[in-house]
Protein backbone atom coordinates (compact mmCIF):
# COMPACT_ATOMS: atom_id res chain seq x y z
CA UNK A 1 0.00 0.00 0.00
CA UNK A 2 0.97 3.39 -0.72
CA UNK A 3 1.67 6.73 1.87
CA UNK A 4 -0.53 8.71 -0.26
CA UNK A 5 -3.29 6.32 -0.23
CA UNK A 6 -3.48 6.70 3.49
CA UNK A 7 -2.44 10.18 4.21
CA UNK A 8 -3.08 13.22 1.92
CA UNK A 9 -0.17 14.54 1.14
CA UNK A 10 2.04 12.19 1.86
CA UNK A 11 4.91 10.69 -0.95
CA UNK A 12 3.75 7.88 -3.26
CA UNK A 13 6.29 5.53 -1.42
CA UNK A 14 5.25 1.76 -0.34
CA UNK A 15 5.31 0.79 3.19
CA UNK A 16 5.14 -2.74 4.77
CA UNK A 17 3.13 -1.89 8.11
CA UNK A 18 2.15 0.37 10.56
CA UNK A 19 2.71 0.17 14.24
CA UNK A 20 2.74 2.98 17.55
CA UNK A 21 5.41 0.72 19.07
CA UNK A 22 9.02 1.39 18.38
CA UNK A 23 10.03 -1.57 19.21
CA UNK A 24 7.81 -3.42 16.71
CA UNK A 25 8.78 -0.99 13.61
CA UNK A 26 10.97 -3.31 10.22
CA UNK A 27 11.80 -1.64 7.43
CA UNK A 28 9.10 0.07 5.66
CA UNK A 29 6.70 0.91 8.57
CA UNK A 30 5.04 3.84 9.23
CA UNK A 31 5.69 4.43 13.37
CA UNK A 32 2.59 6.24 14.77
CA UNK A 33 4.33 8.48 17.53
CA UNK A 34 1.46 8.72 20.42
CA UNK A 35 1.54 10.93 23.78
CA UNK A 36 0.47 8.10 26.51
CA UNK A 37 0.27 7.46 30.35
CA UNK A 38 3.48 6.89 30.92
CA UNK A 39 6.11 8.14 27.71
CA UNK A 40 5.54 10.22 24.80
CA UNK A 41 6.08 8.05 21.25
CA UNK A 42 7.73 11.32 20.19
CA UNK A 43 10.87 10.62 22.00
CA UNK A 44 10.92 7.41 20.14
CA UNK A 45 10.81 8.73 16.78
CA UNK A 46 14.56 8.40 16.30
CA UNK A 47 14.37 4.70 17.64
CA UNK A 48 11.96 3.94 15.03
CA UNK A 49 13.96 5.79 12.11
CA UNK A 50 16.66 3.79 13.22
CA UNK A 51 14.97 0.51 12.70
CA UNK A 52 13.45 1.38 9.22
CA UNK A 53 10.61 3.98 9.75
CA UNK A 54 10.06 5.86 6.19
CA UNK A 55 7.41 7.84 7.55
CA UNK A 56 5.88 9.22 10.83
CA UNK A 57 2.47 9.93 12.23
CA UNK A 58 2.00 12.46 14.94
CA UNK A 59 0.49 15.35 16.35
CA UNK A 60 1.17 19.07 15.51
CA UNK A 61 4.12 19.89 17.84
CA UNK A 62 7.14 21.05 15.93
CA UNK A 63 9.63 18.16 15.35
CA UNK A 64 12.08 17.79 12.33
CA UNK A 65 13.30 14.43 11.23
CA UNK A 66 15.05 12.80 8.35
CA UNK A 67 11.90 11.08 7.19
CA UNK A 68 8.15 12.69 5.92
CA UNK A 69 6.67 13.64 8.66
CA UNK A 70 2.66 13.36 8.67
CA UNK A 71 1.23 15.47 11.81
CA UNK A 72 -2.24 15.27 12.51
CA UNK A 73 -4.76 16.80 15.20
CA UNK A 74 -5.48 13.61 16.81
CA UNK A 75 -2.87 10.85 15.90
CA UNK A 76 -4.58 8.08 17.75
CA UNK A 77 -7.53 8.30 15.09
CA UNK A 78 -5.63 8.53 11.96
CA UNK A 79 -3.21 5.66 13.38
CA UNK A 80 -6.50 3.31 13.60
CA UNK A 81 -8.11 4.74 10.56
CA UNK A 82 -4.80 4.05 8.62
CA UNK A 83 -4.57 0.09 10.23
CA UNK A 84 -7.83 -0.26 9.19
CA UNK A 85 -6.75 0.94 5.44
CA UNK A 86 -3.45 -0.91 5.58
CA UNK A 87 -5.32 -4.60 6.70
CA UNK A 88 -8.07 -3.54 4.48
CA UNK A 89 -10.73 -6.03 5.04
CA UNK A 90 -13.44 -6.81 7.73
CA UNK A 91 -16.11 -9.17 8.46
CA UNK A 92 -18.92 -8.21 6.62
CA UNK A 93 -20.92 -7.52 9.93
CA UNK A 94 -19.66 -5.79 12.91
CA UNK A 95 -21.44 -4.90 15.66
CA UNK A 96 -20.30 -3.79 19.32
CA UNK A 97 -20.72 -4.14 23.01
CA UNK A 98 -20.08 -1.45 25.51
CA UNK A 99 -20.82 -1.11 29.65
CA UNK A 100 -19.06 -1.76 32.71
CA UNK A 101 -19.83 -5.82 33.17
CA UNK A 102 -21.39 -7.84 30.95
CA UNK A 103 -19.48 -6.94 27.88
CA UNK A 104 -17.28 -10.46 27.15
CA UNK A 105 -20.83 -12.71 28.11
CA UNK A 106 -22.79 -10.63 25.28
CA UNK A 107 -20.57 -11.22 22.53
CA UNK A 108 -19.83 -14.81 23.60
CA UNK A 109 -23.67 -15.37 23.51
CA UNK A 110 -24.20 -13.56 20.47
CA UNK A 111 -21.44 -15.56 18.86
CA UNK A 112 -23.25 -18.49 19.80
CA UNK A 113 -26.65 -17.52 18.43
CA UNK A 114 -25.04 -16.30 14.97
CA UNK A 115 -23.66 -19.82 15.40
CA UNK A 116 -26.87 -21.31 15.81
CA UNK A 117 -28.17 -19.06 13.04
CA UNK A 118 -25.98 -20.84 10.64
CA UNK A 119 -23.34 -17.82 10.13
CA UNK A 120 -19.33 -18.11 10.27
CA UNK A 121 -19.12 -16.18 13.75
CA UNK A 122 -16.44 -14.80 15.86
CA UNK A 123 -16.13 -12.66 19.22
CA UNK A 124 -13.59 -10.51 20.22
CA UNK A 125 -12.53 -8.86 23.48
CA UNK A 126 -11.15 -10.05 26.75
CA UNK A 127 -11.48 -13.41 26.12
CA UNK A 128 -9.54 -13.00 22.92
CA UNK A 129 -10.75 -13.51 19.32
CA UNK A 130 -12.93 -16.69 19.20
CA UNK A 131 -14.06 -17.82 16.01
CA UNK A 132 -14.92 -21.22 14.60
CA UNK A 133 -11.06 -21.96 13.90
CA UNK A 134 -10.15 -21.56 17.29
CA UNK A 135 -9.55 -18.84 19.61
CA UNK A 136 -5.94 -16.39 20.00
CA UNK A 137 -5.39 -14.23 22.55
CA UNK A 138 -5.22 -10.51 22.75
CA UNK A 139 -3.87 -9.51 25.95
CA UNK A 140 -6.80 -6.60 25.77
CA UNK A 141 -10.28 -6.08 25.86
CA UNK A 142 -10.53 -4.00 23.41
CA UNK A 143 -7.21 -3.87 21.75
CA UNK A 144 -5.02 -2.11 19.78
CA UNK A 145 -5.72 -0.61 16.35
CA UNK A 146 -3.18 -3.06 14.27
CA UNK A 147 -4.16 -6.12 16.54
CA UNK A 148 -8.09 -5.51 15.85
CA UNK A 149 -7.48 -4.53 12.26
CA UNK A 150 -4.93 -7.75 11.84
CA UNK A 151 -7.38 -10.22 13.68
CA UNK A 152 -10.49 -8.50 12.18
CA UNK A 153 -8.43 -9.34 8.22
CA UNK A 154 -7.70 -12.77 9.42
CA UNK A 155 -11.13 -13.27 10.61
CA UNK A 156 -12.38 -12.31 7.20
CA UNK A 157 -10.25 -14.05 5.36
CA UNK A 158 -11.25 -17.22 7.00
CA UNK A 159 -14.78 -16.76 5.78
CA UNK A 160 -15.98 -15.31 8.95
CA UNK A 161 -18.80 -12.97 8.55
CA UNK A 162 -20.60 -12.22 11.90
CA UNK A 163 -18.25 -10.97 14.58
CA UNK A 164 -19.14 -9.01 18.07
CA UNK A 165 -16.18 -6.77 19.86
CA UNK A 166 -15.77 -5.49 22.96
CA UNK A 167 -15.84 -1.84 23.29
CA UNK A 168 -14.13 -1.06 26.63
CA UNK A 169 -13.74 2.51 27.76
CA UNK A 170 -10.08 3.14 27.34
CA UNK A 171 -10.18 1.70 23.94
CA UNK A 172 -12.95 3.39 23.15
CA UNK A 173 -11.26 7.45 24.70
CA UNK A 174 -7.75 5.90 22.89
CA UNK A 175 -9.64 5.31 19.55
CA UNK A 176 -8.50 2.09 19.21
CA UNK A 177 -11.69 0.77 17.34
CA UNK A 178 -12.06 3.77 15.38
CA UNK A 179 -11.19 1.77 11.98
CA UNK A 180 -14.14 -0.46 12.28
CA UNK A 181 -17.10 -0.32 10.38
CA UNK A 182 -20.41 -1.07 12.90
CA UNK A 183 -23.49 -2.13 11.96
CA UNK A 184 -24.94 -2.07 15.13
CA UNK A 185 -24.15 -1.09 18.61
CA UNK A 186 -24.77 -2.01 22.40
CA UNK A 187 -24.96 -0.24 25.77
CA UNK A 188 -25.32 -2.26 29.09
CA UNK A 189 -24.86 -0.26 32.17
CA UNK A 190 -22.29 2.31 33.64
CA UNK A 191 -21.20 1.80 36.96
CA UNK A 192 -18.24 2.39 39.18
CA UNK A 193 -14.60 1.13 37.61
CA UNK A 194 -11.61 2.44 36.20
CA UNK A 195 -11.20 5.82 37.87
CA UNK A 196 -7.81 5.70 38.06
CA UNK A 197 -7.74 6.68 33.84
CA UNK A 198 -10.72 8.69 34.07
CA UNK A 199 -11.26 11.70 35.98
CA UNK A 200 -14.94 11.05 37.13
CA UNK A 201 -17.88 9.16 36.26
CA UNK A 202 -19.17 11.74 33.43
CA UNK A 203 -15.66 11.17 31.70
CA UNK A 204 -16.07 7.40 31.79
CA UNK A 205 -19.18 7.90 30.39
CA UNK A 206 -19.10 10.00 27.89
CA UNK A 207 -15.51 7.45 26.93
CA UNK A 208 -18.34 4.57 26.33
CA UNK A 209 -20.61 6.77 24.42
CA UNK A 210 -18.24 7.72 21.93
CA UNK A 211 -19.68 4.39 20.35
CA UNK A 212 -23.07 5.58 20.14
CA UNK A 213 -21.65 9.20 19.05
CA UNK A 214 -18.38 8.86 16.77
CA UNK A 215 -18.61 5.19 15.73
CA UNK A 216 -22.04 3.92 15.19
CA UNK A 217 -23.65 5.25 11.61
CA UNK A 218 -26.76 7.13 11.18
CA UNK A 219 -29.26 5.37 10.79
CA UNK A 220 -27.64 2.06 12.43
CA UNK A 221 -29.65 0.35 15.25
CA UNK A 222 -28.96 1.27 19.28
CA UNK A 223 -29.32 -1.25 21.51
CA UNK A 224 -29.96 -0.09 24.86
CA UNK A 225 -30.83 -1.67 28.17
CA UNK A 226 -33.70 -0.01 29.35
CA UNK A 227 -32.67 -1.01 33.32
CA UNK A 228 -29.74 1.00 33.38
CA UNK A 229 -29.99 4.24 35.55
CA UNK A 230 -28.37 5.72 33.07
CA UNK A 231 -30.85 4.66 30.03
CA UNK A 232 -32.37 8.41 29.60
CA UNK A 233 -28.84 9.66 29.23
CA UNK A 234 -27.91 7.00 26.20
CA UNK A 235 -30.85 7.33 24.35
CA UNK A 236 -30.37 11.13 24.43
CA UNK A 237 -26.73 10.12 22.97
CA UNK A 238 -28.34 8.03 20.07
CA UNK A 239 -31.43 10.21 19.26
CA UNK A 240 -28.46 13.24 18.58
CA UNK A 241 -26.44 10.68 16.67
CA UNK A 242 -29.09 9.80 14.36
CA UNK A 243 -29.47 5.90 15.66
CA UNK A 244 -32.66 4.12 15.91
CA UNK A 245 -33.07 2.57 19.23
CA UNK A 246 -33.86 -0.85 20.59
CA UNK A 247 -34.49 -1.13 24.20
CA UNK A 248 -34.30 -4.29 26.21
CA UNK A 249 -34.80 -5.61 29.53
CA UNK A 250 -37.33 -5.45 31.69
CA UNK A 251 -38.45 -1.68 30.88
CA UNK A 252 -37.18 -2.46 27.20
CA UNK A 253 -39.89 -0.80 24.44
CA UNK A 254 -38.44 -3.31 21.68
CA UNK A 255 -37.58 -6.44 23.33
CA UNK A 256 -38.62 -6.85 27.19
CA UNK A 257 -39.26 -9.41 30.11
CA UNK A 258 -42.51 -10.55 31.66
CA UNK A 259 -41.55 -12.65 34.14
CA UNK A 260 -38.61 -15.19 34.87
CA UNK A 261 -39.00 -18.63 36.45
CA UNK A 262 -35.93 -19.28 38.33
CA UNK A 263 -35.09 -23.77 37.10
CA UNK A 264 -32.30 -25.67 38.72
CA UNK A 265 -29.61 -25.59 36.54
CA UNK A 266 -31.54 -22.21 34.18
CA UNK A 267 -34.41 -20.11 34.13
CA UNK A 268 -37.41 -19.82 32.07
CA UNK A 269 -38.06 -15.85 30.55
CA UNK A 270 -41.24 -14.74 29.53
CA UNK A 271 -40.47 -12.60 26.80
CA UNK A 272 -42.16 -9.74 24.32
CA UNK A 273 -40.93 -8.09 21.80
CA UNK A 274 -42.15 -5.81 18.85
CA UNK A 275 -43.61 -6.11 15.68
CA UNK A 276 -45.42 -4.53 13.00
CA UNK A 277 -48.28 -6.85 13.39
CA UNK A 278 -48.41 -5.84 17.33
CA UNK A 279 -46.51 -7.50 20.41
CA UNK A 280 -45.76 -10.95 20.34
CA UNK A 281 -44.67 -13.27 23.49
CA UNK A 282 -42.56 -16.18 23.99
CA UNK A 283 -41.04 -18.30 26.99
CA UNK A 284 -37.46 -18.82 26.34
CA UNK A 285 -35.57 -21.80 28.36
CA UNK A 286 -32.27 -20.15 29.22
CA UNK A 287 -30.15 -23.17 30.49
CA UNK A 288 -27.95 -20.04 32.64
CA UNK A 289 -28.90 -19.22 35.56
CA UNK A 290 -28.39 -15.47 36.88
CA UNK A 291 -30.64 -12.37 35.94
CA UNK A 292 -27.58 -11.14 34.80
CA UNK A 293 -26.92 -13.91 32.86
CA UNK A 294 -30.33 -13.41 30.98
CA UNK A 295 -29.75 -9.38 30.27
CA UNK A 296 -26.83 -9.84 28.47
CA UNK A 297 -28.53 -12.75 26.27
CA UNK A 298 -31.35 -10.67 26.04
CA UNK A 299 -28.62 -7.99 24.63
CA UNK A 300 -27.17 -10.66 21.92
CA UNK A 301 -30.74 -11.31 20.90
CA UNK A 302 -31.48 -7.13 20.38
CA UNK A 303 -28.20 -6.81 18.39
CA UNK A 304 -28.80 -10.04 16.16
CA UNK A 305 -33.09 -9.10 15.93
CA UNK A 306 -31.54 -5.53 15.47
CA UNK A 307 -30.27 -6.14 11.79
CA UNK A 308 -32.14 -8.64 10.59
CA UNK A 309 -32.25 -12.00 12.62
CA UNK A 310 -35.46 -13.80 12.76
CA UNK A 311 -36.56 -13.44 16.32
CA UNK A 312 -38.40 -17.30 16.37
CA UNK A 313 -35.07 -18.38 15.38
CA UNK A 314 -33.16 -16.29 17.70
CA UNK A 315 -35.31 -17.79 20.60
CA UNK A 316 -34.57 -21.17 20.20
CA UNK A 317 -30.92 -20.05 20.09
CA UNK A 318 -30.73 -18.81 23.12
CA UNK A 319 -32.12 -22.15 24.44
CA UNK A 320 -28.60 -24.08 23.32
CA UNK A 321 -26.66 -20.73 24.88
CA UNK A 322 -23.49 -22.51 27.17
CA UNK A 323 -21.85 -20.89 29.52
CA UNK A 324 -18.87 -18.12 28.99
CA UNK A 325 -15.81 -19.16 31.22
CA UNK A 326 -15.60 -17.77 34.32
CA UNK A 327 -18.94 -16.40 34.40
CA UNK A 328 -20.72 -17.63 37.03
CA UNK A 329 -18.87 -21.08 36.13
CA UNK A 330 -19.97 -24.53 37.94
CA UNK A 331 -16.44 -25.98 39.34
CA UNK A 332 -18.31 -28.72 41.75
CA UNK A 333 -20.20 -29.72 43.84
CA UNK A 334 -19.34 -30.94 47.17
CA UNK A 335 -21.13 -34.39 47.85
CA UNK A 336 -22.54 -32.45 50.96
CA UNK A 337 -24.50 -30.25 48.09
CA UNK A 338 -22.45 -27.19 48.33
CA UNK A 339 -21.98 -25.53 45.06
CA UNK A 340 -18.80 -24.26 44.02
CA UNK A 341 -18.66 -21.19 41.66
CA UNK A 342 -16.02 -19.19 39.69
CA UNK A 343 -17.08 -15.73 38.97
CA UNK A 344 -15.37 -12.80 36.88
CA UNK A 345 -17.02 -10.04 39.14
CA UNK A 346 -14.33 -7.14 39.81
CA UNK A 347 -16.45 -3.79 40.09
CA UNK A 348 -18.55 -3.17 43.06
CA UNK A 349 -21.83 -3.51 40.67
CA UNK A 350 -20.40 -7.08 39.44
CA UNK A 351 -19.96 -7.89 43.10
CA UNK A 352 -23.35 -7.07 43.90
CA UNK A 353 -25.38 -8.51 40.98
CA UNK A 354 -23.38 -12.33 41.81
CA UNK A 355 -23.91 -11.96 44.99
CA UNK A 356 -27.74 -11.23 44.94
CA UNK A 357 -27.80 -14.02 42.03
CA UNK A 358 -26.24 -16.22 43.77
CA UNK A 359 -28.81 -15.99 47.11
CA UNK A 360 -31.42 -17.98 45.51
CA UNK A 361 -29.28 -21.42 44.96
CA UNK A 362 -28.12 -21.10 48.78
CA UNK A 363 -30.06 -23.42 50.97
CA UNK A 364 -27.39 -22.75 53.58
CA UNK A 365 -24.68 -19.64 53.63
CA UNK A 366 -22.79 -17.57 50.60
CA UNK A 367 -19.02 -17.80 51.32
CA UNK A 368 -17.43 -15.20 49.03
CA UNK A 369 -13.99 -14.74 48.23
CA UNK A 370 -12.22 -12.22 46.63
CA UNK A 371 -9.05 -9.16 46.34
CA UNK A 372 -9.06 -6.03 44.05
CA UNK A 373 -6.63 -5.63 41.49
CA UNK A 374 -3.21 -3.56 42.26
CA UNK A 375 -2.91 -0.48 39.96
CA UNK A 376 -6.16 -0.02 39.27
CA UNK A 377 -9.00 2.12 40.25
CA UNK A 378 -8.07 1.92 44.09
CA UNK A 379 -11.67 3.73 45.20
CA UNK A 380 -13.29 0.26 44.84
CA UNK A 381 -11.86 -1.47 47.18
CA UNK A 382 -13.45 -0.41 50.50
CA UNK A 383 -16.93 -0.22 48.60
CA UNK A 384 -16.51 -3.98 47.63
CA UNK A 385 -15.64 -4.95 51.03
CA UNK A 386 -19.02 -4.04 52.01
CA UNK A 387 -20.78 -5.32 49.03
CA UNK A 388 -19.50 -8.36 50.29
CA UNK A 389 -20.06 -8.29 54.03
CA UNK A 390 -23.49 -6.72 53.18
CA UNK A 391 -24.72 -9.83 50.35
CA UNK A 392 -22.52 -12.44 51.20
CA UNK A 393 -22.72 -14.67 55.31
CA UNK A 394 -18.70 -14.70 55.22
CA UNK A 395 -15.95 -13.18 53.36
CA UNK A 396 -12.38 -13.74 52.81
CA UNK A 397 -10.58 -11.17 51.42
CA UNK A 398 -7.15 -12.28 49.24
CA UNK A 399 -5.05 -11.06 46.51
CA UNK A 400 -6.58 -10.75 42.89
CA UNK A 401 -3.25 -9.34 40.64
CA UNK A 402 -1.84 -7.14 42.91
CA UNK A 403 0.87 -5.90 40.17
CA UNK A 404 2.95 -3.78 41.29
CA UNK A 405 0.80 -3.03 44.62
CA UNK A 406 1.65 -4.23 47.81
CA UNK A 407 -0.51 -6.94 48.73
CA UNK A 408 -1.38 -6.50 51.85
CA UNK A 409 -2.23 -2.47 51.71
CA UNK A 410 -4.62 -3.77 48.69
CA UNK A 411 -6.29 -6.07 51.21
CA UNK A 412 -6.30 -3.29 54.20
CA UNK A 413 -8.26 -1.57 51.90
CA UNK A 414 -11.36 -3.73 51.37
CA UNK A 415 -11.25 -5.03 54.67
CA UNK A 416 -11.93 -0.85 55.75
CA UNK A 417 -15.12 -1.66 54.09
CA UNK A 418 -15.55 -5.06 55.29
CA UNK A 419 -13.92 -5.58 58.84
CA UNK A 420 -15.53 -8.73 59.81
CA UNK A 421 -13.93 -10.17 56.84
CA UNK A 422 -10.89 -12.67 57.03
CA UNK A 423 -7.99 -12.24 55.44
CA UNK A 424 -5.97 -14.32 54.48
CA UNK A 425 -3.34 -13.69 51.92
CA UNK A 426 -2.33 -15.80 49.25
CA UNK A 427 -5.27 -16.36 46.95
CA UNK A 428 -4.88 -20.35 46.62
CA UNK A 429 -4.98 -20.38 50.43
CA UNK A 430 -7.79 -17.90 50.72
CA UNK A 431 -9.75 -20.59 48.00
CA UNK A 432 -8.89 -23.27 50.81
CA UNK A 433 -10.50 -21.58 53.45
CA UNK A 434 -13.12 -20.86 51.78
CA UNK A 435 -13.98 -24.79 50.67
CA UNK A 436 -13.07 -25.61 54.26
CA UNK A 437 -16.08 -23.84 55.94
CA UNK A 438 -18.51 -25.17 53.24
CA UNK A 439 -21.22 -26.93 54.82
CA UNK A 440 -24.12 -28.32 53.43
CA UNK A 441 -26.06 -26.51 51.29
CA UNK A 442 -23.93 -23.19 51.33
CA UNK A 443 -22.16 -21.85 47.84
CA UNK A 444 -18.69 -20.70 47.60
CA UNK A 445 -18.26 -17.78 45.21
CA UNK A 446 -14.83 -17.24 44.15
CA UNK A 447 -14.87 -13.91 42.68
CA UNK A 448 -12.72 -11.96 40.69
CA UNK A 449 -10.74 -13.55 38.02
CA UNK A 450 -13.14 -15.94 35.97
CA UNK A 451 -11.34 -16.87 33.12
CA UNK A 452 -7.60 -15.69 34.12
CA UNK A 453 -4.93 -18.37 33.85
CA UNK A 454 -2.13 -15.93 36.20
CA UNK A 455 -1.45 -13.89 38.96
CA UNK A 456 0.44 -11.29 38.46
CA UNK A 457 2.72 -10.23 41.51
CA UNK A 458 5.53 -7.28 41.77
CA UNK A 459 5.24 -7.56 37.69
CA UNK A 460 5.63 -11.26 37.10
CA UNK A 461 2.56 -13.56 36.01
CA UNK A 462 2.90 -16.74 37.66
CA UNK A 463 0.56 -19.45 36.41
CA UNK A 464 -2.78 -19.29 38.63
CA UNK A 465 -6.53 -20.78 37.90
CA UNK A 466 -9.52 -20.38 40.48
CA UNK A 467 -10.87 -23.57 38.95
CA UNK A 468 -7.66 -24.84 39.53
CA UNK A 469 -7.12 -23.98 42.79
CA UNK A 470 -10.83 -24.86 43.79
CA UNK A 471 -10.35 -28.82 42.86
CA UNK A 472 -6.85 -28.54 44.15
CA UNK A 473 -7.97 -27.63 47.59
CA UNK A 474 -10.80 -29.99 47.14
CA UNK A 475 -8.10 -32.97 46.94
CA UNK A 476 -6.11 -31.40 49.28
CA UNK A 477 -8.62 -31.31 52.12
CA UNK A 478 -10.24 -34.76 50.82
CA UNK A 479 -13.71 -33.52 49.96
CA UNK A 480 -15.99 -35.18 47.75
CA UNK A 481 -17.19 -33.82 45.16
CA UNK A 482 -18.78 -34.49 41.28
C1 LIG B 1 -3.65 3.13 30.25
C2 LIG B 1 -3.66 2.46 28.93
O1 LIG B 1 -4.69 2.12 28.41
N1 LIG B 1 -2.47 2.25 28.37
C3 LIG B 1 -2.39 1.64 27.04
C4 LIG B 1 -1.77 2.64 26.09
O2 LIG B 1 -0.52 2.94 26.58
P1 LIG B 1 0.01 4.39 26.54
O3 LIG B 1 -0.38 5.05 25.27
O4 LIG B 1 -0.32 5.07 27.80
O5 LIG B 1 1.56 3.99 26.42
P2 LIG B 1 2.88 4.57 27.03
O6 LIG B 1 3.55 3.45 27.70
O7 LIG B 1 2.68 5.85 27.75
O8 LIG B 1 3.72 4.88 25.69
C5 LIG B 1 3.34 5.88 24.76
C6 LIG B 1 3.65 5.41 23.38
O9 LIG B 1 5.04 5.16 23.26
C7 LIG B 1 5.24 3.91 22.66
N2 LIG B 1 6.56 3.38 23.03
C8 LIG B 1 6.86 3.11 24.32
C9 LIG B 1 8.12 2.57 24.64
C10 LIG B 1 9.06 2.31 23.61
O10 LIG B 1 10.17 1.83 23.81
N3 LIG B 1 8.69 2.61 22.34
C11 LIG B 1 7.47 3.12 22.03
O11 LIG B 1 7.20 3.36 20.84
C12 LIG B 1 4.09 3.08 23.11
O12 LIG B 1 3.84 1.98 22.25
C13 LIG B 1 2.95 4.09 23.07
O13 LIG B 1 2.39 4.14 21.79
O14 LIG B 1 -1.63 2.07 24.80
C14 LIG B 1 -0.82 0.87 24.77
C15 LIG B 1 -0.75 0.39 23.33
O15 LIG B 1 -2.03 0.22 22.80
C16 LIG B 1 -1.44 -0.18 25.68
O16 LIG B 1 -0.65 -1.36 25.70
C17 LIG B 1 -1.57 0.36 27.08
O17 LIG B 1 -2.28 -0.57 27.86
C18 LIG B 1 -1.80 -0.80 29.19
C19 LIG B 1 -0.68 -1.82 29.16
C20 LIG B 1 -2.97 -1.29 30.04
O18 LIG B 1 -2.78 -1.90 31.05
N4 LIG B 1 -4.19 -1.02 29.63
C21 LIG B 1 -5.38 -1.44 30.34
C22 LIG B 1 -5.71 -0.56 31.54
C23 LIG B 1 -6.54 -1.40 29.33
O19 LIG B 1 -6.40 -0.86 28.23
N5 LIG B 1 -7.67 -1.94 29.73
C24 LIG B 1 -8.85 -1.90 28.90
C25 LIG B 1 -10.10 -2.07 29.71
C26 LIG B 1 -10.24 -3.35 30.50
C27 LIG B 1 -11.71 -3.67 30.73
O20 LIG B 1 -12.41 -2.93 31.41
O21 LIG B 1 -12.18 -4.68 30.20
C28 LIG B 1 -8.77 -2.91 27.76
O22 LIG B 1 -9.42 -2.65 26.72
O23 LIG B 1 -8.13 -3.95 27.92
N1 LIG C 1 -25.32 -7.18 33.03
C1 LIG C 1 -24.59 -7.23 34.14
N2 LIG C 1 -24.83 -6.39 35.18
C2 LIG C 1 -24.06 -6.44 36.29
N3 LIG C 1 -23.04 -7.30 36.48
C3 LIG C 1 -22.75 -8.13 35.48
C4 LIG C 1 -23.50 -8.14 34.26
N4 LIG C 1 -22.98 -9.06 33.45
C5 LIG C 1 -21.94 -9.60 34.10
N5 LIG C 1 -21.80 -9.07 35.33
C6 LIG C 1 -20.75 -9.38 36.33
O1 LIG C 1 -19.54 -8.91 35.77
C7 LIG C 1 -18.60 -9.99 35.60
C8 LIG C 1 -17.84 -9.80 34.32
O2 LIG C 1 -18.69 -10.07 33.21
P1 LIG C 1 -18.12 -9.91 31.75
O3 LIG C 1 -16.79 -10.52 31.68
O4 LIG C 1 -19.16 -10.34 30.79
O5 LIG C 1 -17.98 -8.31 31.74
P2 LIG C 1 -17.03 -7.34 30.91
O6 LIG C 1 -17.82 -6.09 30.73
O7 LIG C 1 -16.58 -8.01 29.69
O8 LIG C 1 -15.79 -7.10 31.87
P3 LIG C 1 -14.35 -6.41 31.43
O9 LIG C 1 -14.51 -4.96 31.68
O10 LIG C 1 -13.34 -6.99 32.32
O11 LIG C 1 -14.11 -6.73 30.00
C9 LIG C 1 -19.45 -11.26 35.61
O12 LIG C 1 -18.68 -12.34 36.00
C10 LIG C 1 -20.55 -10.88 36.58
O13 LIG C 1 -20.14 -11.05 37.91
N1 LIG D 1 -10.48 -5.73 32.45
C1 LIG D 1 -10.41 -5.57 33.87
C2 LIG D 1 -10.09 -6.89 34.47
C3 LIG D 1 -9.91 -6.89 35.98
C4 LIG D 1 -9.74 -8.27 36.51
C5 LIG D 1 -9.18 -8.38 37.89
N2 LIG D 1 -8.79 -9.75 38.08
C6 LIG D 1 -7.99 -7.44 38.11
O1 LIG D 1 -6.90 -7.86 37.83
O2 LIG D 1 -8.21 -6.32 38.56
C7 LIG D 1 -9.39 -4.49 34.23
O3 LIG D 1 -8.31 -4.46 33.63
O4 LIG D 1 -9.71 -3.67 35.04
MG1 LIG E 1 -14.72 -8.21 28.95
Amino acid sequence: MKLNQVFNGAPDWEFTGITCDSRKVAQGFVFAALKGTVSDGRDFIQAAIDKGAIAILTDERDGQWEVPVIKVAEPRLEFAKAAAAFYGKQPETMVAVTGTNGKSSTVDFLRQIWTELGFEAASLGTLGAVAPSGAVELGHTTPDPVAIQSTLAILANEGVTHCAMEASSHGLAQYRMHGVKLAAGAFLNLSQDHLDYHKDLGDYFDAKMKLFSELLPEGSPAIINADSDMKDKVLEVAKKAKLVPFTVGWRGDHLWIDEITPRNTGQNLRLQWETAEGDKETIVKLPLIGEFQALNALAAAGLAMSIGADPEAVFAAMEKLKGVKGRLELVAETASGAGIYVDFAHTPDGLDTLLRAARPHAVGRVICVFGCGGDRDAGKRPIMGEIASKFADEVIVTDDNPRSEDPAAIRAAIMAGAPEATEVAGRAEAIKEGIRRLKKGDVLMIAGKGHETGQTIKGVTLPFSDHEAALSALAELKVEYK
